[in-house]
């Protein structure tokens, strides 16, 4: 393993802000740090970068140890590429000077620095910029001005915070990619932090999802999207429909959920359902998930065996990415909305049959 961090946390006072974090990386390797505002990711980051010093736990990058409790690293001497949302350029210098700027702190000879700062430029796509001052070029442009500069030294790591969110949402997108392809033709590791699932799967071999300083799930972006481990992970990946329910009785090829009485009656998922890696008990509460693209909506009861199909009414239908976005009122009592997509449109308080097919279906505590 490239980084190995161990059982790392940061408290304010009392009160913790990052606990107990194992996480590893291969070299080579974009990982994001994803998670909503407040969740520990630019803490994490910055303890990496030794600009906070860890509470406890340890962290090693290549052979050198940055932290473990008796000794910390300086951060000059921890070789780190840096990137940051506001670009940070320095405003009087040139396009080169921000970018040779590391390269003559090592004082590096002239003729190298030179021939550096140029092939950098040609690999982010600003050849012939070198003259120019940060506020002649784009944000983009300059996006790719900091990314030289933190590339020039050739740093171990490379650590991002939130590096696209100060693009336009067209931009972001293909800057992303841009990014990617570019850290994996250097063979660059990366620590991406952001709160966007978009640019998180844009960017990453894997994400660290985090919640309160804690870490809920790790993996690459379809494990993330497809086999959650929990509510928040599932809610975070993309929109979901969620069900609550009862586990009423679990055999080797059906689950028998009991959904909230006061919304359905009993729903039993046969097949083969997916189900978290959890043991789950009998009684247990669980949550039953179901993505938007999944559902499959019926304007009549369908022929055939299919489990899992509820009546309801539609209040609400839109035509986004060639399909139609419909909400679907259900339940007995009370009731609840589900997402799906149809092909053709359904008028305003049509009724549909809903199913939801159990492959697509997981079971989550
Ligand atoms: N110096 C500090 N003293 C006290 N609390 C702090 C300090 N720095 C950060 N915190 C708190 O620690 C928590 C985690 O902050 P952090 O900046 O790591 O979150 P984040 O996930 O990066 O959020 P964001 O996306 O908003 O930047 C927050 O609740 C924040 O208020």
């Amino acid at each position: 393993m490239y980084l190995k961090i161990k059982q790392l946390s940061k408290n304010y006072g009392s009160r913790p802000v990052v606990s107990n974090v194992d996480m590893t990386m291969e070299e080579g390797e974009i990982l994001s740090l994803l998670g909503p505002s407040g969740c520990g990711k630019t803490t994490i980051l910055r303890m990496i970068a030794g600009l906070i010093t860890p509470t406890s736990g340890s962290i090693e990058v290549g052979d050198r140890v940055f932290y473990d409790g008796s000794r910390e690293l300086p951060v000059e001497e921890r070789d780190l590429g840096m990137v940051f949302q506001d670009y940070a350029l320095w405003p009087h210098m040139t396009v080169f000077n921000n970018i040779a700027f590391g390269l003559q702190l090592r004082r590096k000879p002239r003729a190298y620095i030179k021939k550096r700062v140029e092939e950098l430029l040609e690999l982010v796509n600003l050849p012939g910029m070198g003259k120019r001052y940060p506020y002649q070029l784009s944000g983009g442009q300059q996006q790719r001005v900091s990314v030289a500069r933190a590339l020039a030294t050739a740093p171990r790591l490379l650590l991002l915070d939130e590096p696209l969110s100060s693009l336009d949402t067209s931009l972001r997108e293909t800057m992303g990619a841009e990014l990617v392809q570019l850290f994996k033709q250097l063979k660059i590791t990366a620590i991406n932090v952001t709160h966007d699932q978009n640019e998180a799967m844009t960017m990453s071999d894997r994400i660290v999802v985090l919640r309160d300083g804690q870490i809920q799930q790790v993996g690459t972006p379809t494990d993330l999207y497809l086999q959650p481990t929990n509510k928040f992970v599932a809610s975070f990946m993309g929109p979901v429909n969620t069900l609550q329910g009862q586990l009423v009785q679990q055999a080797e090829s059906s689950l028998h959920i009991q959904l909230d009485n006061h919304y359905f009656d009993n729903l039993t998922l046969l097949g083969s359902p997916h189900q978290a890696s959890h043991d789950l008990r009998i009684d247990q509460q669980v949550h039953l998930i179901c993505r938007p693209a999944n559902i499959l909506l019926h304007p009549e009861v369908p022929h055939g065996e299919h489990p899992n199909i509820f009546a309801g009414t539609v209040t609400y239908s839109s035509f986004v990415g060639g399909r139609w976005r419909t909400l679907v009122e259900v339940g007995n009592g009370e009731k609840q909305h589900i997402q799906a997509f149809a092909a053709s449109q359904y008028q305003l308080q049509a009724k549909v049959w809903v199913e939801l097919p159990p492959e697509h279906c997981l079971v989550v505590p």
